[in-house]
């Protein structure tokens, strides 16, 4: 890759247009392409993407493009923003192009029916890509905003992680490196689960320590079935593990903690998600993750006690009586303890 070559961003939406400002930041210039000509018109005259980052000035050197055959003709490195419902549908038809690219997902969802992580997904569409994952506290306004803000960039290819770490580093934009992309692609999609039961919690009152056993024991749960999956548990102390948990798990700003948030007011799934008129990726995710756990039998009672509450229609008093009275266990169960 030259310094003068554009980069891709795939994915007009909120967190697209935050990572496009940071690489133009960097004085690199950016193709963001989107599918909606009208979407990408009104961003070229506006200089804003006013339905999914308001009152954000986006960069002069990124430019709204709609052609993504050379979009990605033009472009080594590729950051893949969206929807986990679109990726396959925008990747597959241009599969052919994709050999010998950086793909880096930034995508924080889980395929229905196949439980395949995004990246994936990716590997199996474009075999010869060079693959990453981009995952951490990194709520788009905030990063978009010059919040200071870390996250991770993890792959097995150390050159890959260079370039993007290079790419996107700034005075407020840290990337750390991890070759664990598996569990830092885990940790992101996981903890959209427990935002909306966090959200829930919020809407209803529930008190500090509360919500600090909620995260906590969240963060005991995912754990325990990315484990089971194979996975590292190290990496779930990590920015993509607790650090995005509690980001996602304490702000009104997170799309899936106002899912949750709406369904404490009364408010049915639909007209949650309706409301919102964003991606919320926990919703499916809390489908999958429950199926996954059942067949694998894993532990996990708060997965279990929402999916209770949001699909088969039990009530959220009786959940909670059934979490609080269930048998005692043990506090740090899921880090092997040999040793020490
Ligand atoms: N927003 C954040 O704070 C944030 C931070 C990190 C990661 N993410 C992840 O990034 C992914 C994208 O989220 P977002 O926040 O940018 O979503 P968003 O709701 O803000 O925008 C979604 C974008 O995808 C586009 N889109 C939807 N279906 C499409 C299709 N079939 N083809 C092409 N484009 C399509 C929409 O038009 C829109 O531009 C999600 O997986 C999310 O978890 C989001
Ligand atoms: O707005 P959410 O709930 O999709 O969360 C956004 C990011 O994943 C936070 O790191």
């Amino acid at each position: 890759m030259t310094a003068q070559q554009p980069i891709a961003v795939l994915g007009g939406g909120s967190f697209g247009t935050a990572i496009a400002n940071l690489l133009a930041e960097n004085g690199r210039s950016v193709r963001l392409w989107m599918r909606d000509a009208a979407q990408a018109e009104a961003m070229r005259s506006g200089h804003e993407n006013p339905r999914y980052l308001k009152g954000i000035k986006i960069l002069p050197g990124i430019e709204p493009v709609t052609d993504l055959d050379s979009t990605l003709a033009d472009c080594s490195l590729i950051f893949v923003a969206l929807p986990s419902v679109a990726l396959r549908e925008v990747l597959q038809p241009v599969a052919g192009a994709l050999a010998g690219k950086m793909l880096v997902s930034t995508t924080k969802g889980i395929e229905a029916h196949t439980f395949k992580r995004m990246s994936q997904i990716i590997e199996e569409i474009a075999p010869r890509a060079r693959i990453g994952v981009l995952s951490g506290p990194n709520l788009a306004r905030e990063v978009a905003e010059h919040a200071l803000t870390g996250t991770v960039i993890a792959s097995e290819d150390d050159d890959l992680c260079h370039q993007v770490q290079a790419a996107l580093h700034g005075r407020t934009f840290r990337v750390y490196a991890s070759r664990d992309r598996f569990g830092v692609e885990l940790g992101g999609a996981l903890k959209n689960v427990y935002a909306i039961m966090s959200g829930l919690a919020s809407s209803l009152g529930m008190g500090e320590n509360t919500k600090s056993m909620l995260i906590t024991r969240a963060l005991a749960e995912m754990t325990r079935f990315a484990v089971k999956l194979g996975a590292n548990p190290m990496t779930f102390l990590g920015l993509a593990g607790v650090g995005d948990l509690i980001v996602t798990c304490s702000s009104p700003k997170s799309r899936n903690y106002q899912v949750g948030f709406a369904l404490g007011q009364g408010l049915s799934l639909e007209e949650a998600v309706s409301r919102l008129g964003e991606v919320a990726e926990g919703v499916n995710t809390l489908r999958v993750l429950k199926a996954k756990a059942d067949e694998l039998q894993v532990y996990m009672p708060l997965v279990k006690g929402l999916h209770a509450v949001m699909f088969e229609g039990r009530r959220l008093d009786q959940v909670i009586e059934a979490l609080m009275t269930g048998d005692p266990k043990t506090d740090v169960d899921f880090i092997s303890t040999k040793g020490f």
